[in-house]
């Protein structure tokens, strides 16, 4: 079996020189430079490659990922590029979609198995016709969604499992998008001409009130449609739970020196904190700390489905107001700031501002800070999506120090995370 640095060399070697003639490209095709055995030689080793060889690595794993999508970007010819884009995407997505509004997916996996086409139409709900499935499932198996294992015989993957179990919330993350992210993604275009391809800034009146059937900003239809909501919460807890613990990014037993832990000081307060998976993980390293000194804030509908350990103080708190908890050792903010313009953000970190104490209260922002180059696909695209949902971005280096000074605080250390994609900015009043 080659090794992961084997692997990612050979995905970066693999690199056609492209030609056009006639309008059309090709790729430069010289005598020996790839012959059959080699092509053969290449895809068994690439074949070789299942989740278990990381162990659990999850920075090999993704170095492993990029590499592969560089391979496909390079190998692939513009045409095919734009063929996936326009074609597949939009039937791929519609496709597992469909099965998520028949039940199936949540059906399947329940009992699990390799199922003719007739089983899994007898999952359906309204019950689907089976040519109809049988031509979605011929689609979701070339995409490897699921396995096609004989002629209307079909075996789950890790993927469709996942869709069909809620707690993984992928499922909500693929409806999220259905209810909002696409629309926007579509709208975006035209939107950006319309305001003369400046910067969107409008929190209110912007790309996603221009995509939503009532005119609503991305915040407002979550309010308005419950099922809206539970998607985007959910696909919020799948995108937390898949990045790296802010806890093994800053050294939190660091805070303990020096901190008031009686009478129910505060110790952390999750800003913004969803359903308390950050504020959890400081309960998980610190589990001696006593109850009240661990505090979840967020908007009403969420604080009401948080289901933190008793330690755990829920609070509903809308950041735009004065911050209640005075003095806390810690605030922490993860994927807040980026959902908010400039003029919106410095307002949130006023007001965790004027909560703190000088010399004793720590801000911690765990966030995207945007490499001067070579962004990677996660972090170019919640730019973008920022963009398009919230008229929001992900900031450099620079546009962060510019906001923390613009409202009063001064940059002690960016922390990266081990897979590089987000950092833990520690700050304190300047
Ligand atoms: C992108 S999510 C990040 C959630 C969480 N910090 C995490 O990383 O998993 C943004 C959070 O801000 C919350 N939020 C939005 N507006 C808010 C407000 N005005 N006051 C308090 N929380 C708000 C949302 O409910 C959501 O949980």
């Amino acid at each position: 079996m080659p090794s992961q640095t084997e692997v990612i060399a050979a995905l970066d070697a693999a690199k056609p020189k492209w030609f056009s003639h006639n309008g059309a490209e090709y790729v430069q095709a010289h005598a020996g430079d790839l012959l059959p055995f080699e092509t053969d030689r290449i895809i068994g080793s690439l074949d070789t490659i299942e989740p278990g060889v990381f162990a659990g690595n999850e920075v090999e794993r993704l170095k492993v990922r990029a590499a592969a999508r560089r391979l496909l970007a390079r190998v692939e010819t513009p045409y095919e590029r734009a063929w996936g884009f326009c074609f597949e995407q939009p039937v791929v997505f519609a496709a597992l979609q469909t099965c998520i509004d028949l039940g199936l997916w949540k059906s399947w996996t329940g009992v699990g198995g390799e199922k003719s086409i007739d089983e899994l139409v007898a999952f359906t709900t309204p019950t689907v016709d089976t040519n109809l499935l049988r031509r979605l499932f011929r689609l979701l198996a070339a995409f490897n969604v699921v396995e096609e294992t004989g002629e209307d015989r079909f075996k789950p993957t890790p993927f469709s499992n996942a869709i069909g179990d809620e707690s993984t919330k992928v499922r909500a993350s693929l409806q999220a998008a259905t209810n909002q992210y696409l629309a926007a993604g579509h709208n975006l275009p035209a939107y950006l001409a319309k305001i003369s391809y400046k910067e969107p800034t409008d929190v209110n009146t912007n790309n996603h009130s221009g995509s939503d059937p009532d005119g609503l900003n991305f915040f407002g239809r979550l309010q308005k449609t419950p099922a809206c909501f539970e998607a985007f919460t959910g696909h919020m807890e799948a995108w937390t739970a898949w990045k790296t613990p802010w806890t093994k990014v800053y050294d939190t037993t660091k805070l303990l020196k020096g901190a008031k832990l009686d009478n129910g000081s505060p110790f952390v307060v999750d800003v913004g904190g969803n359903t308390g998976i950050d504020i959890s993980h400081v309960l998980a390293k610190h589990p001696d700390l006593p109850a009240g000194s661990l505090v979840l804030q967020d908007l009403p509908e969420v604080i009401s489905n948080a289901q933190v350990d008793k330690k755990i103080t829920a609070m509903v708190h809308d950041f735009f107001l004065p911050q209640p908890v005075k003095g806390s050792r810690a605030y922490f903010m993860h994927a807040v700031l980026h959902d908010w313009p400039d003029d919106k953000a410095k307002q949130l970190l006023v007001n965790t501002k004027d909560a703190m104490v000088k010399g004793y209260s720590k801000l911690f922002i765990y966030d995207i800070v945007l490499p001067p180059t070579g962004a990677s696909i996660s972090q170019a695209t919640m730019d973008v999506e920022m963009m398009s949902l919230l008229s929001a971005s992900e900031r450099t280096q620079g546009t962060w120090t510019k906001l923390l000074t613009d409202a009063g605080f001064k940059i002690v250390k960016f922390w990266p995370d081990p897979q590089q994609y987000e950092m833990v900015i520690e700050a304190e009043i300047a």
